[in-house]
């Protein structure tokens, strides 16, 4: 078919960002039934490991026969001095503008752009859209109660002082969640760390700009959160953005390994809900005095567990290493477990292990794909929220969704757990009879039922998403309907 429009995709580099964006584009395509085709704008990502991670991404989807074309933009300098990669991420997409508008501008004699979608933190880049009179999509990876935060930043500076959230005595008005303690709020926030702050306040004041915000997540999961930014609560005198909750947007797809993970070989042999799995994304490791807390309060909890256990980044890199076991674990630890534990020192297949029948519980660092990928599949968790948006992803977990036993952190040594709360969580959340570890499991089952029928057809957010390209297919309409 010739001349047909395009969407242009803009997705951040690291697993949560880049296979979520691609996933959300290619169930646009899918509604669109070969209306509009695909175009990727691939950023070199900043370091050479995560480069490859969406090179494998891009090479994969390239011969997967779907009407995506991916093109690699030029490579640019780094920002220096970024206090975080929120900064980072925002500089370094401003750095690349110019290429993005000349790749935009390129497909033009071919295909109509139809709309550009950009990551959360690249919306320094609708200037050139908007120069190109392209409709400009913010697609947000995490969940609306951030999305909330970040439109509410603006208002929320008012009620600080230079020390920040963590300064704060009174509660914060999260509309759509109950208030939330000043600890609860993003670990990128919390401390003094303004220019963080600053970032994250622009995204949310740009979001304003975009004819809409695709959003992972569904009604059924964060309604009052998405009413309350629908009603304008978070931007009170200004016209809140228009939303479309199309999530959950989960990735299902292999990576073509011709055996079982040695992880899911090892699963098959336990029992049915046996297992509690700890995973703490993909950038998440402990240093060594917590691993010994987690260690032994597995130990002591009797529980079956496989551990994705890593180690600390080296000097200069984000992403963790994989652990040397003998030299993080206490001694005799793998002697006493085995039989009931599994420790894996590496990356995990974590989708293909939380949809075993044997786990029957996840220990999450709380990033917003795994809270879905457990809910999808009906795992209840225990949240240990470490950096970005999770602390406050770990709040909504508890107070709002539900479906997880809250895990006490001590916030003034660091948020460190002791081995005795874990235990304790553990026990509550993988059996026994108490009201907590009952509602949790309840409240997963069900959450999972109504995450299915969302995407599903008729489900709230299969409308969305057929609502979203239908607006895509006409011209730009005055139109904030998909509330
Ligand atoms: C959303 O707020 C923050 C996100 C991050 C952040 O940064 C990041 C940088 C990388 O180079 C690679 C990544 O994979 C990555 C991931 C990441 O956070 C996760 O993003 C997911 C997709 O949006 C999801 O929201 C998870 O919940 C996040 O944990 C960092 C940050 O401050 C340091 C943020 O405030
Ligand atoms: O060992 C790992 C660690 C992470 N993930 C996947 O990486 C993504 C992590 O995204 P999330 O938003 O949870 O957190 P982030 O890592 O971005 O902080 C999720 O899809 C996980 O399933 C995985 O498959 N194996």
């Amino acid at each position: 078919m010739a001349c047909r429009p395009t969407v242009v995709v803009v997705p951040k580099w690291g697993s949560g960002h880049f296979i979520s964006a691609l996933e959300a584009g290619k169930r646009l395509l899918a509604t669109g039934r070969g209306a509009f085709t695909l175009t990727v704008l691939v950023i070199h990502a900043p370091s050479e490991a995560m480069a490859s991670e969406v090179q494998g991404h891009v090479c994969r989807e390239a011969v997967s026969g779907l009407d995506i074309r991916f093109l690699q933009l030029p490579a640019v300098e780094h920002p220096t001095c970024c206090v975080d990669p929120a900064e980072f991420a925002s500089r370094y997409v401003q750095l690349h503008a110019p290429h993005v508008k000349a790749a935009i501008a390129g497909l033009g004699p071919s295909s109509r752009v139809a709309a550009v979608v950009v990551d959360l933190f690249f919306t320094a880049l609708f200037d050139v859209v908007h120069e190109l009179a392209v409709p400009a999509y913010v697609y947000f990876s995490s969940p609306a109660a951030f999305l909330a935060l970040m439109l509410r930043l603006p208002a929320l500076r008012e009620d600080l002082t230079g020390a920040g959230f963590e300064a704060m005595e009174s509660t914060v008005d999260v509309p759509g969640l109950p208030p939330v303690p000043p600890s609860y709020m993003p670990a990128c926030l919390v401390k003094a760390k303004i220019e963080s702050y600053d970032w994250f306040e622009y995204h949310g004041r740009r979001f304003m700009e975009a004819r809409g915000v695709i959003v992972n997540t569904s009604l059924e999961l964060e309604g009052s959160i998405l009413a309350a930014i629908a009603d304008g609560r978070c931007v009170p005198g200004l016209r809140a953005p228009a939303l479309h909750a199309i999530g959950p947007v989960i990735w299902f797809g292999s990576t073509d390994d011709e055996q079982p993970h040695e992880c899911v070989r090892w699963l098959d042999a336990q029992p049915p809900a046996s297992v509690v799995f700890l995973c703490f994304g993909s950038m998440g490791s402990l240093d060594a005095a917590q691993v010994r807390e987690v260690a032994a309060g597995l130990e002591r909890s009797g529980h079956r567990f496989l551990w994705v256990l890593r180690g600390r980044p080296v000097a200069g890199t984000r992403l963790p290493t994989d652990a040397d076991l003998a030299e993080l674990l206490p001694e005799g630890f793998l002697k006493a477990t085995a039989g009931r534990g599994l420790v894996w020192p590496a990356w995990a297949p974590q989708r293909e292990i939380l949809s075993h029948a044997a786990v029957g519980g996840f220990v999450t660092h709380c990033g917003w794909n795994s809270i879905l990928e457990s809910l999808w599949f009906g795992v209840p968790m225990i949240p240990w929220p470490l950096y970005g948006e999770q602390h406050l992803n770990a709040f909504e977990l508890v107070a709002g969704v539900g479906a997880a036993v809250e895990l006490e952190m001590d916030r003034r040594k660091g948020f460190f757990v002791e081995a005795g709360e874990l235990e304790r969580a553990v026990r509550i959340l993988m059996g026994g009879a108490s009201d907590e570890g009952k509602k949790a499991r309840k409240t997963a089952a069900e959450t999972s039922t109504a995450c299915r029928k969302a995407v599903g057809e008729g489900g709230s957010s299969c409308a969305a998403l057929q609502r979203l390209v239908r607006e895509i297919l006409v011209l730009p309409t005055a139109g904030n309907e998909t509330r």
